[in-house]
């Protein structure tokens, strides 16, 4: 059935204007003033007074994710129902290869998401190098990824190292491939950990302690850095510091093109949490790299503000109290993961929109439009306009409403917002066309969820052949000076001293 919005304010990443919006097919047939309804049984919705936005993307979830001993208890039904209630129509989630097999990964997260109710992509994580992986990561791109992950935490797990990281950079770059780190320096994570713990410190406040920002600095320089050497352009995924932040902004600032993400728990929460004495409550903080201090928060909040950072995403990776338990004696084994995917767009508009600090425009870009355009699925998604698909929300920016694991829509048994006081309200989403929430009622059909391929040679790729690989074998003058091969005569000494 068709679906006629009338009445509303569209909101759209560049512009906000009065219009209506016509829905047939799964896709956006018109948007304009006064549009009259053209079939028989359109079903009609007021906008008055409301905000008309592009369904949220999520860059970032692990839906069904094994990791650290337990499974993510949200499946691609519940987490679906989950972002859908909270405006989130499409996200992108981590693939992970199985016994480092990435084509393993891809097989078994189609299954997976065979549960699901709307659309969505994957990345996959590349937790080893071989000729297979660089092998599959080309048949990959072929089936509609677009974007690779790699630790530089989680040691003995997940973990890559530089070597493996710069092969997979070059990799990338040569299909045109998104390249996603998780930066932490992952050896001064283990020692710190082992610190920490051997201190007495086994609470959920460890996590917090034995993994500091600098650490998250480091590895997020290194991997720019190495980015910078290979000539590949860079996604930082979850920047949860000030320290990781400013690396970002710097690259961006000498012409490089990195991208930095962060999640709604960075600039909602803050560690004091993980002090709490109840055990449950402290270790639903648990994430890495970790939600810091005030002050972070409010730094991160401000490179969003600023530019700095481009998009915010939620990492959601969801574990039960009784998951989380298993930690209870010891902080290094919390599975680390915290909700986010219902929650995100109304954290991001209490933050940063109902607070002043950004204009609706700019809530639309960092939830929506952005993702769409660095996963190169822009006009598609991210955009209300003819032709796109009718991934659509209502927003009520009048209305508030408090955040409660008794009220929402995971399998999660606790809430990291719990209390939360949320301004603005999400009343209505649309997902293909589709009515999926209303009036406080989901309607979705298991199975019924899309696989969206992202293809390769996205904006982030746009003109980068400008930029040479940094490579000491490409180069052949160096300062006008030809360089000298093996079997050539010595180099001039003037050249000589300059190599
Ligand atoms: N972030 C986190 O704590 N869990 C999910 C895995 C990851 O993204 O590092
Ligand atoms: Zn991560
Ligand atoms: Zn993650």
């Amino acid at each position: 059935e068709d679906i006629l919005i009338k009445g509303g304010t569209v909101v759209n990443a560049d512009r906000q204007f009065q219009a209506d919006v016509l829905i047939r097919g799964g896709l956006i047939a018109r948007v304009g003033p006064n549009l009259q309804a053209e079939r028989q049984g359109t079903r009609t919705l007021s906008a008055a007074g409301r905000l008309v936005m592009p369904g949220g993307i999520d860059p970032h979830t692990h839906l069904s994710m094994p990791f650290m001993g337990q499974v993510t208890c949200d499946d691609f039904f519940s987490g679906h129902a989950a972002a859908l209630a909270g405006g989130t129509t499409m996200h992108v989630d981590f693939a992970l290869p199985v016994d480092h097999d990435l084509l393993a990964g891809w097989d078994a997260w189609q299954r997976k998401a065979a549960d699901g109710v709307m659309d969505y992509g994957f990345h996959m994580a590349v937790t080893s190098w071989s000729d297979k992986v660089a092998a599959d990561m080309g048949t990959l791109t072929k089936m509609g990824v677009n974007s690779f992950k790699f630790f530089m935490a989680y040691k003995g797990a997940l973990m890559v190292n530089d070597e493996q990281l710069l092969q997979a950079l070059r990799r990338c770059k040569e299909l045109g491939a998104v390249p996603q780190v998780h930066a932490e320096n992952g050896d001064a994570v283990a020692e710190g950990q082992a610190r920490v713990f051997a201190a007495g410190i086994t609470g959920p406040e460890g996590h917090a302690l034995s993994r500091p920002a600098a650490l998250e600095g480091e590895a997020t320089a290194r991997a720019i850095r190495l980015a910078q050497f290979v000539g590949a352009p860079l996604y930082v995924v979850h920047v949860m510091s000030r320290d990781a932040a400013e690396e970002v902004a710097r690259a961006r600032q000498r012409g490089q093109r990195v991208v930095g993400e962060t999640v709604a728990s960075a600039i909602a929460c803050d560690e004091s949490s993980m002090w709490d004495a109840d055990f449950t409550r402290a270790a639903a903080f648990v994430m890495s790299p970790p939600i810091r201090s005030k002050e972070h928060q409010a730094a991160l909040q401000g490179a969003l503000a600023g530019g700095l950072l481009q998009l915010v995403g939620t990492d959601h990776a969801v574990f039960n109290s009784s998951q989380k338990a298993a930690g209870r004696h010891d902080f290094r084994i919390i599975p680390n993961g915290v909700n986010g995917l219902e929650e995100r767009l109304h954290v991001v508009w209490t933050e940063l929109v109902a607070s002043g600090k950004l204009a609706p425009t700019d809530f639309v870009r960092v939830t929506s439009t952005a993702a769409a355009h660095i996963f190169n699925v822009y006009p598609r998604k991210g955009l209300i306009a003819k032709g796109s698909d009718a991934d659509v929300i209502i927003f009520d920016p009048a209305l508030e409403h408090t955040l409660r694991a008794a009220a929402h829509h995971s399998a999660l048994d606790t809430n990291i917002y719990e209390g939360y006081k949320a301004r603005g309200k999400v009343l209505t989403t649309i997902s293909r066309g589709r009515l999926v929430w209303h009036e406080g009622r989901l309607n979705i059909t298991r199975g019924s969820g899309r696989f969206v391929p992202t293809p390769t040679h996205g904006p982030l790729y746009a003109g980068l052949d400008a930029v040479p690989e940094h490579s000491l074998f490409d180069v052949a003058r160096y300062g006008g000076v030809p360089v000298r091969r093996a079997g050539d005569a010595p180099a001039s000494g003037a050249a000589r001293d300059e190599l």
